[in-house]
């Protein structure tokens, strides 16, 4: 009856074996998604680990088959085959998740992303606008922010049609966000007007930096695809911006949007294209 036990322990070991090669296509694939760097080397090891464990499984279940065999030498075989089903386990499991959060923060990041222009949608700068109001007044820090909006943009519209008023509407989007720093917050305020959070910014330093954005925008000629019947590679903008900040007297997010709203207002009625100090 002791016969079969080498066998049989054997066998343990090569299904270990075979689980342990079946844990790298799970840490494969993770391998694979992560980007250059020290977590990816680290899930590189691991697959080495597995087929160094893999060869050790081997010459075990190769030698264990001529050695005599008490019950009781079943316990190693036992143990590595248990082992190997906890580095399948693990290795599935950590994929799994990994996805799932990846999933997660995508859905996350659509649910406060505008789809057209790319940056932080109402939705987003609603909430964080009343974050920042309520963390500057409790650290009594200083924010800012500017409302800002298209020149006859209507008439880009009009002249080029809505798909020409999208791609210009990207654009600028994107030529703002590149002339903001890390830290402020761009987000589409409706149609054509974005808001730009600054924490811990005076207004008279936001507005310097409203200024600078404004002349960006003013100088930079943004690229059209070709058309038929379009005798133009680029179109020229130009925006108005109105520039709040928190004050004994405006203390909260909705006095800060008026006031910003109000001093876009001005700036419109002055003849647009320049920035007005709420
Ligand atoms: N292509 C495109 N146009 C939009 C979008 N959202 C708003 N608009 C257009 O933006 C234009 C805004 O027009 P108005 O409010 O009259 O403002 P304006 O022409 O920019 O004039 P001022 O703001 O007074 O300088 C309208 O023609 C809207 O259709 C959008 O997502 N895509």
């Amino acid at each position: 009856m002791y016969d079969i036990l080498p066998v049989l322990g054997s066998g343990l070991v090569i299904c270990g074996a075979l689980l342990l090669a079946m844990a790298i296509g799970p840490v494969w694939t993770l391998f694979r998604q992560l980007p250059i760097g020290g977590l990816r080397y680290s899930w590189g090891f691991l697959i080495l680990l597995i087929l160094f464990f893999i060869a050790g499984y081997v010459v075990y279940a190769k030698f264990s088959l001529v050695k005599s065999y008490q019950p009781l030498d079943l316990v190693v075989p036992i143990i590595f085959f248990c082992g190997a089903i906890f580095v399948f386990v693990v290795c599935s499991l950590s994929l799994k998740t990994t996805s799932d959060i990846m999933q997660l923060y995508a859905l996350k990041q659509e649910n406060i992303t505008d789809s057209l222009m790319g940056i932080f949608n109402r939705r987003y700068l609603d909430r964080r606008l009343k974050e920042e109001t309520q963390r500057a007044q409790s650290y009594s820090k200083p924010l800012s922010i500017f409302m800002i909006d298209i020149d006859h943009f209507k008439i880009i519209n009009d002249n080029y049609g809505h798909q020409i008023g999208d791609l210009v509407l990207k654009n600028i989007a994107q030529n703002i966000k590149e002339s903001l720093r890390e830290s402020d917050v761009l987000a589409r305020y409706g149609g054509e007007e974005f808001v730009v959070i600054l924490p811990r910014t005076q207004i008279s330093t936001s507005y310097k930096l409203a200024e600078r954005l404004r002349q960006v925008v003013e100088n930079t000629q943004l690229p059209l695809p070709e058309e038929p019947g379009i005798d133009m590679l680029s179109i020229g903008v130009t925006v108005s911006v109105g520039v709040a900040g928190l004050t004994s007297e405006c203390k909260d997010y909705l006095c800060l949007i008026k006031n910003a709203d109000r001093a876009l207002y001005q700036a419109k009625q002055n003849g647009r294209n320049q920035v007005v100090m709420g």
